[in-house]
Formats: C-alpha cells, structure tokens, sequence
C-alpha cells in the first residue's frame, strides 16, 4: 500500500464544538487539495480537555461526529483516522476513536484504554474496553490514544496481530514533548512498522501543546516532523519497507513468546 497521509496539527478551541467542527471542515478540504489520501484528526478535537463539561458536550454514541466525518469522507473520497471526539455511551463518558473508509463507511471506534491521571480523565471518563486494529486501505492498522503510547505491551499486541501502520492522536503538552518523539520512534523500531501521530498545538487552560506531528519509518527514522505550529503534515507512507525490514531482522519470527 502506497499513501499519502495527511495529519492536522491544529489548535483547538477549548469546550466548544461548534467551532472546532468548523475548522476541522476546513482542514479536511486543505489536505484534499494537498492529495490525501488519509486524513488523521488529533485527540479530543471536537471538546478539548473540557472534562468537566463533558457531560453537557460530549456527543451521545457519536451519532453526529460520525455522521460528519462520514459525509465528508464520501464527499471528497478520503480516509479519515478521526482522531477522537467526546462520547456519551449510556451513563459513560469515553475518549474514543473513529476510523472512516473512503467510501464513508465507519470502520471501527476504540476508546483509550489507559486514561491519564495528570489531566484528570480518570476522574471524568471510563476506560475503554475494545481492541485497537482495524484494517484500512487494504492494510492492517491499528489505533492509539496518546498515553497509550506509554504501553508497549499494548501496542506489541497489535504488531503481532498484523498490524503495519499505527495511527496514533494525541493532545501531548509540550513540557514532555521529548518523550513524545521518542516513545514513537521506540514503538516503531520496536514493532517495525510506519507510527503515523498527530499532535494537537496550542493551548487550554492549564497546557501548552507540543504539536510535532510525525512519521516514522518502521526502521525508526522519521520522514516528517510538523514542529511547534499550526498547520497539515504530509508524508507518503509504503508498506513494502515494513515488509522488507521485518525480513532484514526477523524478530516476529524470533521472539520466544512462551518465555514472556
Ligand atoms: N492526553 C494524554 O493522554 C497526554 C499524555 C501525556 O501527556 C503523557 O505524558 O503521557
């Protein structure tokens, strides 16, 4: 598979969707026109870190968020990795992802499993309870929810289950922004396959975000870096390189799994 991926490193406007589903409208149409063929949304772009408001903002089953992403998926014939959107699922408030083809179909939804004690989610929200893979344009994905990313074992889970491009949404703050790239690059070395992950920038009431949107290659070597502001990153990914450094250092045939 040979794509052109497209991540939006976009600000968000603090608890209020109305705006943050405006803009997002527009910056699906930008990177259209830049040839995307996968679109990828950052983490909470519809609410922000408005946890305490969720209740009144989050959207119930997403009904509308996937109607949204949906129609503009169909209308410009595009992917889209919709980072994650504010969800009421019953009485549960989530942080959850949804994948769209480019046909407009939903794929999948995964809401983050490990919530984030520093920015209270824990306090807000409950933690998911659904695995991370999907399959998009014909190759299996998976996707990850920012702290996720603190969990190799989780994410290994999904390399060994096929998984050749990881998408990864976040809202990292910039104080930590090191450790962002640097997580990334290990889970693509690691797992040897493309780490797609886009940064929100910006800022909230109590962060700085770092933005720093990237690829990376699945030997570790980062193909793009859309640095501190605003803006689309554009990178082409082709899973034949994860194909042929997974034949270079075989480790999924030399791991000794019953040993761990
Ligand atoms: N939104 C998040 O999950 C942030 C995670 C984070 O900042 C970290 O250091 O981990």
């Amino acid at each position: 598979m040979k794509k052109k991926v497209a991540m939006v490193q976009m600000d968000v406007t603090y608890g209020d969707p109305k705006v943050n589903f405006h803009f997002v409208g527009k910056w699906v149409m930008d990177a259209v026109q830049s040839g995307a063929d996968i679109i990828v949304l950052p983490e909470l772009w519809d609410t922000g870190y408005d946890l305490k408001r969720f209740d009144e903002l989050a959207d119930k089953d997403l009904k509308a968020t996937i109607e949204f992403l949906s129609d503009l998926a169909q209308q410009y014939h595009v992917a889209i990795v919709g980072g994650s959107a504010a969800e009421l699922s019953g009485e549960s408030m989530k942080n959850t992802m949804i994948i769209i083809d480019e046909d407009g179909n939903l794929v999948h939804t995964y809401s983050k499993l490990h919530l984030f004690q520093l920015m209270d989610e824990h306090v807000h929200l409950t933690g998911g309870e659904d695995y991370p893979d999907f399959e998009l344009a014909e190759t299996d994905s998976a996707g990850f929810i920012c702290y996720d990313i603190r969990f190799p074992e989780w994410m290994r889970k999904s390399a060994v289950n096929g998984t050749k491009v990881m998408y990864v949404v976040a809202q990292w703050p910039k104080q930590r922004i090191d450790h962002w790239r640097t997580l990334l690059q290990a889970r693509a070395i690691e797992n040897q396959c493309y780490v797609v992950a886009c940064n929100r920038v910006g800022s909230d009431p109590k962060n700085e975000f770092g933005g720093q949107s990237m690829v990376i290659d699945p030997w570790g070597d980062i193909v793009t870096d859309g640095g501190p502001n605003e803006k689309i990153v554009l990178a082409d990914i082709d899973t034949a390189n994860v194909d042929n450094v997974r034949d270079q250092i075989p480790i999924f045939q030399d791991r000794r799994a019953e040993w761990y």
